[in-house]
């Protein structure tokens, strides 16, 4: 008798411990798919290290959008354009919020603040989000020209000296890590980094920024799904280590400028002013969350698209994309200079839809960034409840036969005669949140691809270890991070006309002195 109550009781134990870990923060939505999963893991195991490639699989058996569990969270999946639509535009206002994750909230966060892209919607957010929109709205991107010219002509200056003038292949990765970075700390703090493109502090704000990429993952964290894992201290100590590595050139990079500002030497620039302006409406730990955001947003995704078109360019079975090109900046610029003309005016469709077509082809962060509703969203017949997590397949979407015609080819044209209606991928989201930073980052791809397809032709490598990998996913050096990093490759870069380049990089050199 003794024992079977012991059994009992054992037995009872197991099912209320493996009740209490499985419930979830949300219960089962009815009506809506849901994919069958384990105890506790929920779907984590099945979803494994390309929750995008895997989420899209199950479109075929469950429909274009279901319910997964991550460890003890619900989440909504939507996984084609139709539904993203939806879901994220049509239902805007009911979808602006964002979850709070362990690891990156909790551990990355705690000493400069969540950046806007990772702030639940309140007050403040709203505040932090309007300061940023207003200084990245397109008049404001367009006051910013002169420092796009000098960050793509020292980049590509250096890209052309390192390689040889052509001779010896390169990895184009480091320079247009720091085009992207110098831009936005420009902007940000008037400060930029002058040194070469091994320079200590790029480095270090790379790496960093990479590594927090990645513990901002919806893949990469299990701990923040199945809270018995924070009791494992190791991850939570490697997060703590980047977040004081962070803090080091955060707050070097503000302290200069706090400095210039009271010396008066500081150049004008976003948070200078918000210093400045005995109105402004941001606290300390609001220009903060500012700063983290200008310094990791474009870091995150510019470099990813801008390295991922080269790739292609030098790859001889998309040799037609780049005559293509080349072609539609001579035609559009037959006697002046396209390097020159690209930082006053978008005037060449064909490579405004190789901007659009490279942000679609390559979904740099493939499961967006995650949402938590305000107020309950139907779709179909279902109601989904407030307080419920979206996860966006953007990739999938992207990648919508139903939507896109071909979507596995590279198809610039697509985009070619279909006007400015509607939207043309979700390379940058949707909705109430979608990326503030949309027309800094098309002018700074679109200057970037003028001026590189102006000065070189890209060919293959000589060695085949550097050839590069080109598919959106497979591509990904790092398959569960948050942001894509593309593997490392080299190019060949021929210099179509030596004398003319060197003319524009030294107009470009005089033009923007004044910014060094
Ligand atoms: C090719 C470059 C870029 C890509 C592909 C990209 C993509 C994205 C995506 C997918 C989101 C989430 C949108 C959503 O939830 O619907 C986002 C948010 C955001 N991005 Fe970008 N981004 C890029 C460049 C930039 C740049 C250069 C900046 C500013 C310097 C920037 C600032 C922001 C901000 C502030 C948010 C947060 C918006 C919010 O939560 O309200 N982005 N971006």
């Amino acid at each position: 008798m003794a024992l079977q109550v012991i059994a009992l009781t054992a037995i009872a134990a197991v099912y209320l411990v493996v009740r209490y870990f499985n419930r979830t923060d949300i219960p089962k939505i009815d009506g809506l798919p849901e994919i069958p999963g384990v105890p506790i893991f929920g779907n984590l195991l099945q979803l494994g290290s390309s929750h995008a490639k895997v989420a899209q699989g199950w479109v075929k058996q469950y429909g274009p959008v279901f319910q997964v569990r991550m460890g003890n969270r619900r989440i909504v999946f939507a996984n084609t354009f139709e539904s993203v639509k939806h879901i994220w535009i049509t239902n805007q206002s009911a979808l602006i919020s964002r979850p709070t994750l362990h690891t990156f909230h909790k551990i990355v966060s705690s000493s400069q603040g969540y950046t806007i892209g990772t702030s639940p919607w309140d007050e403040s957010c709203k505040q932090r989000r309007k300061a940023a929109a207003t200084a990245l709205n397109r008049p404001a991107v367009q006051s910013y020209m002169p420092i796009i010219d000098l960050e793509s002509n020292v980049s590509i200056k250096e890209l052309l000296e390192d390689s040889k003038y052509g001779q010896i292949d390169v990895d184009p990765i480091p320079y247009f890590q720091r085009y992207a970075l110098n831009t936005s700390l420009s902007l940000n703090y008037g400060i930029r980094i002058d040194g070469d493109k091994d320079d200590e502090l790029l480095r270090e704000i790379c790496d960093v920024e990479r590594a927090v990429s990645n513990f901002r993952s919806t893949s990469n964290n299990w701990q923040d799904y199945i809270p018995l894992l924070r009791l494992w201290p190791s991850r939570n100590n490697e997060a703590a280590e980047y977040r004081v590595r962070r803090d080091v050139y955060l707050t070097k990079l503000l302290d200069m400028l706090k400095s210039q500002v009271a010396n008066g030497t500081d150049k004008p620039c976003i948070t200078g002013n918000v210093l400045k302006d005995p109105e402004a409406k941001l606290n300390e730990a609001e220009i903060k969350s500012i700063c983290l955001t200008m310094v990791s947003a474009g870091l995150d995704t510019v470099p990813g698209n801008l390295i991922m078109l080269i790739a292609l360019l030098s790859s001889p079975s998309y040799a037609h994309i780049q005559r293509t090109a080349y072609t539609a900046i001579r035609t559009a610029y037959p006697s002046t200079s396209a390097w020159h003309a690209c930082l006053a005016e978008e005037k060449i469709p064909y490579i405004s839809a190789l901007v659009k077509e490279t942000l679609r082809y390559w979904t740099v962060i493939p499961i967006c960034l995650p949402r938590v509703s305000v107020k309950p969203i139907v779709y179909n017949t279902t109601t989904i409840p407030a307080g419920t997590t979206f996860y966006m397949n953007a990739y999938a979407a992207d990648y919508d036969a139903t939507h896109f015609k071909d979507p596995e080819t590279f198809l610039p044209e697509r985009y070619l005669d279909v006007g400015e209606g509607g939207t043309p991928h979700y390379g940058y989201g949707a909705g109430s949140r979608m990326c503030a930073g949309s027309h800094l980052a098309n002018r700074e791809l679109y200057v970037a691809f003028v001026r590189l397809i102006s000065a070189f032709e890209f060919v293959s490598p000589a060695e085949e270890r550097d050839m590069p990998v080109l598919d959106c996913l497979q591509a990904n050096a790092i398959p569960t991070s948050l942001t894509m990093e593309p593997r490392k490759f080299k190019v060949g870069i021929r210099v179509r006309d030596r004398d003319v380049l060197e003319r524009w990089m030294g107009e470009s050199e005089e033009a923007t002195k004044g910014l060094l």
